[in-house]
């Protein structure tokens, strides 16, 4: 079952359309990702799915729930950290949760959840004396509190550097490894990548595409390509027939396929079937930014 449904979502402000048609469905249990430049109604998208804000148009259930007339029971399972969470400077690690939890029927003890994100040495510490990566661990405490069974992570890496952006990677992954499904909004091509199921790529208040971060590359058409060192003589005829194989040439004892599609599951398949080893094998794939240049027809940049 979906557990998040939008379809058609249109939402005004004023002259400016943040977003014109948007429409997906997040499934239970994936981290779904939400990419797209600045401004391309990512955040729009979210607060429309969390209750937020109103639609001007279109249809969103979360949960089976109506974010806008079933607005309190959906707090009650969907986890929501927005950008800039906004908490007072003065407040303490413990306390936040504190206070949080007494906004739910059967939220998740503190402790437990301190101990688990990390937070456990800074419990008594104030939020603006914690690191941007506290910060944002911290976000995802709260996200977390009401023991939802979705939650909405906007922008959660921005800032952060690239160790403290890795941890969060993990503690996403921690957050989905639990079944709770996660819907994240990145500007970031890399942190689709590495974390995202599948992707839907945004681009001026419209939808461009769906789909997994290499099945994105591959629609965009983009060649991959492989090189190994194999343990025996080739089947060389049977691979340039597979119909993801494009080339195959050879310099001196490694051998380079190139293609599209799911080339390197085809090729794997056939070496294992005449049970070769590939030695040293290196794979080239495109990244999420050149299917979103392919895609949208211009870069991140403009
Ligand atoms: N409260 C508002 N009033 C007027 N215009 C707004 C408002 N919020 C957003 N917009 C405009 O709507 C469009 C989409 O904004 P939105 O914040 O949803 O995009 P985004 O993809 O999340 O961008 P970012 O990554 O920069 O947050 C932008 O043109 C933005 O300027």
């Amino acid at each position: 079952m979906a557990v998040i449904e939008v379809e058609h979502l249109h939402k005004r402000y004023g002259q400016v359309t943040a977003v014109r048609d948007v429409s997906f469905q997040v499934e239970q249990g994936e981290i779904f990702g939400i990419l797209g430049p600045n401004g391309a109604g990512k955040t729009t998208t979210v607060e429309c799915l969390s209750g937020l804000r109103q639609a001007d148009g279109g249809r969103v259930s979360v949960l089976g729930l109506d974010p806008v007339r079933q607005r309190d029971e959906l707090r009650q399972v969907l986890g929501v950290q927005l950008q800039a969470s906004g908490l007072p400077d003065k407040l303490r690690v413990r306390e936040a949760l504190e206070l949080y939890a007494s906004f739910y029927r059967q939220p998740a003890d503190p402790v437990e959840l301190m101990d688990r994100l990390g937070l456990a040495e800074k419990a008594g510490a104030r939020y603006k004396k914690l690191s941007g990566g506290q910060q944002q661990r911290l976000a995802i405490a709260l996200a977390m509190i009401g023991r939802p069974r979705a939650v909405v992570l906007d922008e959660l890496t921005t800032g952060l550097d690239p160790h403290a952006r890795r941890t969060t990677w993990e503690l996403v992954e921690q957050v989905r490894d639990t079944g709770v499904t996660v819907l994240l909004v990145t500007h970031f091509m890399e942190e689709a990548e590495r974390l995202c199921d599948r992707v839907a790529l945004i681009d001026r208040g419209e939808v461009v595409a769906v789909d997994t971060p290499a099945g994105l590359a591959a629609r965009a058409g983009q060649r991959q390509r492989m090189r190994f060192r194999p343990s025996a003589p080739l089947p060389e005829e049977v691979l340039r027939a597979l119909p993801e194989v494009a080339e195959l040439i050879w310099h001196g004892a490694v051998v380079e396929i190139s293609g599209t599609g799911n080339l390197v599951h085809a090729v794997t398949a056939q070496l294992a079937r005449a049970q070769i080893i590939a030695a040293d094998l290196r794979v080239e794939q495109a990244s999420l930014d050149d299917a979103f240049i392919a895609l949208t027809g211009h870069t991140d940049a403009d």
